[in-house]
């Protein structure tokens, strides 16, 4: 482990510093409040685990961490541990160390076998918080992706046009929206099996996704539905952009063993504006237009 220490006496922080390197641990110096709080920001990415004394001149341990705390919330970096270090056993003095934002706290004369096992536990729970946010970024990951195509899902997609809803009002700039729909897809599951029309699904969304530019969100949001979002785009050029989708799909047959589809998609464009500010106005607009390229023929887009 990387353990920044921040100790004002010089001989305890080369005791502290000999110790933590006999046990195999890397070490980054500090001798003030002051000092340990910059080098901590200087090099947040390197360090494991912070160990400091209680008392320092200007900065205090106390107030030290609560920067520390405080600069780690505000950039949203990772937990890490903090052990304080003090002459003082007082009960006052590690409630104010523990409640500052330390996890821990050693006495000093240093003891290396207790100061060993405390980095020891330190490191023990680190990792087990490591792991956790691993398992929770895989489960975020699950929750907003559609297992059958590898894009983004319903909820993912909703949350992404907030979001560009939110900036085009901010800087007052275009955003479209398109609902794509498979035409008569149930004929692909009815004549030739689920397992051929959950290939053509994925094949579709592999076209649509290299056609995609780079900042537009295309997600599943439903059985052989599609949605995407284009930030910055005004509706005349969503419209080329769906063409381009449009024409990318049905130009090449897919291939299912030794079956060919042609396959084509219907779709709905949408723009924001007076009448379409809000999501659930942009998703409803979109629906019915695709609603009406169905009804006019399919292998169409339509739009206002
Ligand atoms: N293979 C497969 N089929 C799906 C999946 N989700 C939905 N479907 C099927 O998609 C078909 C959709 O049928 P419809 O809503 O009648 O639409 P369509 O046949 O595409 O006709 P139009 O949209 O009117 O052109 C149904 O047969 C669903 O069972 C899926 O994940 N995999």
């Amino acid at each position: 482990m990387m353990v920044l220490i921040a100790e004002d006496t010089q001989t305890d922080r080369l005791i502290l510093k000999l110790y933590l390197e006999k046990m195999g641990h890397s070490v980054l110096e500090a001798e003030d409040g002051s000092s340990v709080i910059s080098a901590y920001k200087d090099n947040w990415k390197d360090i494991d685990l912070i160990i400091l004394d209680l008392n320092m001149p200007k900065i205090s341990g106390v107030e030290a961490v609560k920067r520390i705390r405080a600069f780690q919330d505000e950039s949203k970096l990772d937990w890490i541990p903090i052990i304080f270090l003090s002459g003082s056993t007082i009960d006052e003095d590690i409630e104010a160390g523990i409640l500052s934002g330390a996890d821990d706290y050693l006495s000093k004369p240093i003891k290396p076998k207790v100061l060993s096992a405390k980095v020891h536990a330190m490191a023990r729970i680190a990792d087990m918080r490591a792991q956790l946010l691993q398992a929770n970024r895989k489960l975020e990951a699950l929750a907003t992706t559609d297992f059958l195509t590898g894009l983004s899902n319903r909820r993912c997609f909703e949350r992404s046009l907030d979001d560009e809803i939110a900036k085009a009002k901010r800087y007052d700039i275009p955003l479209s929206i398109a609902i794509l729909d498979i035409d008569h897809f149930k004929r692909v599951n009815d004549s030739y099996g689920h397992d051929a029309g959950d290939l053509v699904l994925s094949s579709v969304a592999a076209r649509l996704q290299a056609g995609a530019r780079k900042g537009d969100v295309l997600a599943r949001i439903g059985g052989e539905e599609f949605a995407i979002c284009l930030p910055s785009t005004t509706l005349e050029q969503a419209i080329v952009a769906c063409e381009r989708y449009r024409i990318v799909l049905s130009s090449e047959p897919l291939s299912y063993g030794c079956d060919e589809f042609t396959i084509t998609l219907s779709a709905g464009i949408a723009s924001m504006d007076v009448d379409h500010a809000s999501k659930h106005d942009l998703m409803k607009a979109a629906d019915e237009l695709l609603y009406r390229a169905k009804q006019e023929g399919r292998d169409r887009i339509v739009y206002n």
